[in-house]
């Protein structure tokens, strides 16, 4: 057995953010290669209808945790849900759970967020911030607490260019900014709002800041250490090539190209496309669990999970390699054929908005109307536009993280655990691995998120070639009304159009003459 997956063994780990896309590839991952180990609490709190039971039994019964099933047979009874709500100032844990979790916890991995970019501030802050002091609190009560993991984003300091495995002072303070939420009304926070997240573009960036720097200021004694990782993408790996379960980050654009509603971005196409396999952020994870409960490292160690400085993809390549899988795998029932357009100024952006997506969502509404159905496109059109604009900044910029850090962690590691822990964080060194993740990544797509049988795959094909067929005859259809009012009203267009017909007309008796010579 590799040494960090021995060190698990035995031991009872507290996640939050268990139900989550990361926090259940962790929990999975750590059950697999770990069977050994004690209990896996999870903060958890009753949603949309479930109990948290219901909730336990949803995850196990995913297609997730298949391999897990069959080594660790009863996982079922080692997860022990804990009633919790992160936005409640007292976490909203009962008494006897609260007294299991400090007296039973031996390494707790933070990963609740909220990951929205249109949070309220005050929403955010609860969560990102509050929370996690929350958190550091009850953990500095654990007696047998050996490791304490934060999972942060890469981005929290994205209005810098380079960024270093440091934490960076805020203007505010976060105590001060907590006080405020207290007494300061919505609309009060939704004036100061921008002033407060600056050259940040939302309140995601910069409440992930707030948190690393709680962290900083009241981890005290605490062996504490903070992931950092860039846009979480489907696994490379493990459990399965391609598994994801959300449409946040790449995934939600990759279905709206794929399904041919989006057709054009505002996008640096020289920028890098900062993507990271979730295995390979989760075997991190576990790994600087192992290293900071064992190693105990003076200071507080933040460790970048990022890509582009190891093997960077443009965005130009990501988007070429995603069209080319839509070739290969194309979804069902696509609107339009994928294709999409990177625009890079105001101008052609509204331009293409206007003909790639307005348009063809106007007709088509139209055409429902007339066929006695509800209207949808535009509507339709117009959420993934708001969704795009919220994602813009992070396709239009590049950074450059140091991951010293990291590497130093890699170099510690046995060759063995290298082998088990780190497999999918070996460097993808050569440009194709990109183009297998991408595969994998549109057929994750297709079979988890969207429920597509692969067997369609024929049929997908034929639905394309006819997208395509229509859209040629609508192209020359349009052409030719065009061209037709152009003649019926300039004398220039019929001079064109007549000089056309005789040049077609010579090079056919040319064509003809020389053919009858031959023979
Ligand atoms: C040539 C081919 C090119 C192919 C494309 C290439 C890929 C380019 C991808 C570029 C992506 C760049 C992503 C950058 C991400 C930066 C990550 C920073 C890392 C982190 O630390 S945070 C984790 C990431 N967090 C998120 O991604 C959250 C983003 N989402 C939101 O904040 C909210 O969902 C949003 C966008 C504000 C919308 O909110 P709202 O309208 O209130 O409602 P919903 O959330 O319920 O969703 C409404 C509607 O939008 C659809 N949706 C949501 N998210 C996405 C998405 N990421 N992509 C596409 N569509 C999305 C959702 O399905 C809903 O649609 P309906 O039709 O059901 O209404
Ligand atoms: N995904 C990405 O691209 C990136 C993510 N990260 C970071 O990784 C971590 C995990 O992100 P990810 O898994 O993608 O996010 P998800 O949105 O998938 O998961 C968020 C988790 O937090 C839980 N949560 C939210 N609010 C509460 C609450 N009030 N009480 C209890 N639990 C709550 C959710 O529970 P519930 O199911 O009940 O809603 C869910 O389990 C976050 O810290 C994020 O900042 C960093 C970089 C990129």
């Amino acid at each position: 057995m590799s040494m960090v997956a021995a060190f698990y063994s035995n031991k009872s780990i507290l996640i939050t953010g268990a139900t989550g896309f990361l926090g259940k590839v962790l929990m999975e991952k750590l059950f697999r290669t770990s069977p050994q180990l004690k209990v896996i609490y999870i903060l958890i709190r009753p949603k949309a209808g479930q109990t948290l039971q219901e909730r336990v039994f949803q995850i196990l019964n995913s297609k997730l945790f298949e391999k897990v099933k069959e080594i660790c047979p009863n996982v079922h009874e080692k997860i022990r849900p804990i009633s919790a709500d992160l936005n409640q100032s007292d976490l909203a844990i009962s008494k006897e759970d609260m007294q299991e979790l400090l007296s039973g916890t031996n390494i707790v991995f933070h990963c609740a967020a909220t990951v929205r970019f249109d949070a309220h501030l005050r929403e955010a802050v609860q969560l990102n911030v509050i929370a996690t002091q929350k958190l550091l609190l009850m953990a500095s009560q654990m007696s047998k607490l050996e490791a304490f993991i934060h999972i942060s984003t890469a981005f929290s300091n994205c209005n810098l260019k380079r960024i270093d495995e440091v934490i960076y002072p805020c203007p505010v303070e976060p105590r001060k900014i907590i006080d405020s939420m207290e007494w300061l009304d919505d609309a009060i926070i939704d004036e100061i709002t921008p002033k407060l997240i600056g050259d940040r573009p939302n309140t995601y960036t910069y409440t992930k800041a707030l948190g690393e720097m709680v962290i900083h200021q009241e981890s005290g004694n605490l062996n504490v250490a903070i992931i950092r990782p860039s846009i979480v993408g489907a696994s490379w790996q493990e459990p399965f090539p391609g598994w994801i379960d959300n449409i946040n980050g790449p995934s939600g654009l990759i279905i709206a190209s794929g399904k041919g509603f989006l057709r054009s971005l505002r996008a640096t196409p020289m920028a890098i496309a900062d993507v990271i396999p979730v295995d390979t952020v989760v075997n991190l994870t576990i790994a600087v669990g192992w290293y900071t409960a064992v190693h105990r490292p003076k200071s507080t160690l933040i460790y970048h999970s990022t890509s582009g400085n190891l093997n960077p993809c443009l965005w130009h390549d990501m988007g070429l390699k995603v069209l080319a899988a839509f070739e290969k795998i194309p979804f069902e029932r696509a609107f339009r054929r994928p294709y999409v357009d990177f625009t890079t100024n105001n101008f052609t952006t509204q331009y293409w908005n206007a003909v790639s997506h307005w348009a063809p969502a106007i007709i088509y509404d139209f055409y429902l109307r007339l066929t006695g159905r509800k209207p949808r496109m535009l509507k339709l059109m117009n959420r993934l536009l708001r969704t795009i604009s919220m994602l813009e900044y992070f396709i239009n910029h590049s950074w450059e993280w140091s991951t010293n850090n990291t590497e130093m962690l890699l170099s510690e590691l046995s060759p063995e655990d290298q082998r088990v822990i780190l497999l999918p964080l070996c460097r993808p060194s050569h440009a194709n691995h990109w183009l297998e993740y991408i595969e994998n990544y549109v057929l994750g797509i297709k079979k988890y998120l969207l429920k597509e049988d692969l067997a369609g795959i024929p049929k997908a094909k034929e639905h394309l070639r006819r997208l395509r067929n229509i859209h040629y005859l609508f192209n020359t259809a349009l052409f030719l009304i065009v061209w037709r009012l152009l003649i019926a009203r300039s004398q220039t267009a019929r001079n064109v159009w007549f000089l056309i017909m005789s040049f077609c007309y010579k090079f056919l008796s040319y064509f003809r003459a020389s053919s009858a010579l031959k023979v």
